[in-house]
């Protein structure tokens, strides 16, 4: 099947193993037999960039109703295992199955469709006189930015409902360049939200914000954690204040190796995190959030 997309792009980089022959790295991969409960399943999996190994040997799955965060330091691999996530990057070596669907195997492109992404980087891409509702409806049609002077009326509901479930409702008719940096992630994450995704992965939504925006937002993704009906969550971060109550699970990076990964309250520990960031760290719970220093 062609992984050539709508805007005639070439497909992103794959292993060599068109020869039909099973290679001695895909041969030390896991594959389990029942995928369906699995919304991502990384076995063996690294990926190098020239000299530099920006993953190693890591397995990890994900189920459908798990939310999880991604902790690590600066360089840890965390955007890189994100991009694996979004189907945007294929591994070096190992498998990585995302919604049921080996890349590499997949037409790429259709299974973008059923993931939603946030990030910096899409930040930089929004034309910044788009409104921001059409930010929002926009992403039904996959496209970023505006080409059609009307949209289904079905779906600019749809996109003012997810605007007011993020508190930005009354933003919808302003333009994106005129947002503050913490509404315009709430209406990058509506826009993650608006066709309906199976995955949802979040690249440091809390990045850049103030501590009332940073709150804000903890609370809104909090809520979306708690909705039974939300997709399986990835919440990529740096810090452990920034982990919303009802994430489930934590994996944590440290030079682009798992240092532990499981339910969050095996995993979050003072060990675990000084392991992770390379210093003396203490770890503390207040309630449902955490907190940590240096001892
Ligand atoms: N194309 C590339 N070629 C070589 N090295 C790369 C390339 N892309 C990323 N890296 C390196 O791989 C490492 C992991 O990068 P990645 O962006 O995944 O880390 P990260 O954990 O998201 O970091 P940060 O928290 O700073 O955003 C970094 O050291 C980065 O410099």
């Amino acid at each position: 099947m062609s992984e050539r997309g709508p805007g005639g792009r070439a497909p992103a980089e794959r292993p060599g193993r068109d020869n039909g022959l099973v290679s001695a790295q895909e041969r030390e991969t896991v594959v389990p037999e029942n995928l369906d409960d699995l919304v991502i399943h990384m076995s063996g999996v690294g990926v190098r960039r020239g000299g530099n190994k920006l993953l190693a040997d890591l397995d990890w799955s994900v189920e459908l109703d798990e939310r999880w965060v991604v902790l690590g330091p600066n360089g840890a691999g965390k955007t890189t295992l994100l991009k694996l996530a979004a189907a945007e990057l294929h591994p070096t070596n190992g498998a990585v199955h995302v919604l049921g669907e080996r890349l590499g195997r997949v037409n790429v492109f259709e299974l973008r469709t059923r993931i939603g992404f946030t990030s910096a980087a899409l930040n930089g891409r929004v034309p910044p006189e788009e409104t921001v509702r059409d930010v929002v409806v926009s992403a039904g049609y996959a496209v970023l930015g505006r080409w059609r002077e009307e949209y289904e009326t079905l779906d600019t509901e749809r996109a003012d409902e997810l605007l007011a479930a993020l508190g930005i409702g009354h933003l919808a008719t302003r333009t994106y360049g005129t947002l503050s940096e913490g509404e315009r992630k709430r209406t990058l994450i509506a826009r993650s939200l608006m066709t309906d995704p199976e995955l949802l992965l979040l690249d440091e939504p809390a990045a850049g914000l103030d501590l009332g925006g940073r709150e804000d937002l903890v609370a809104r993704l909090s809520t979306l954690a708690f909705d039974p009906d939300a997709p399986a969550m990835v919440l990529v971060t740096h810090h452990v204040e920034e982990i919303p109550p009802g994430f489930t699970h934590a994996l944590l990076l440290g030079e682009g190796r798992s240092v532990a990964a499981g339910l969050i309250d095996d995993v979050l520990t003072s060990e675990n995190l000084s392991a992770t960031f390379g210093q003396e760290l203490l770890l503390e719970r207040s309630g449902d959030r955490f907190f940590a220093r240096r001892r």
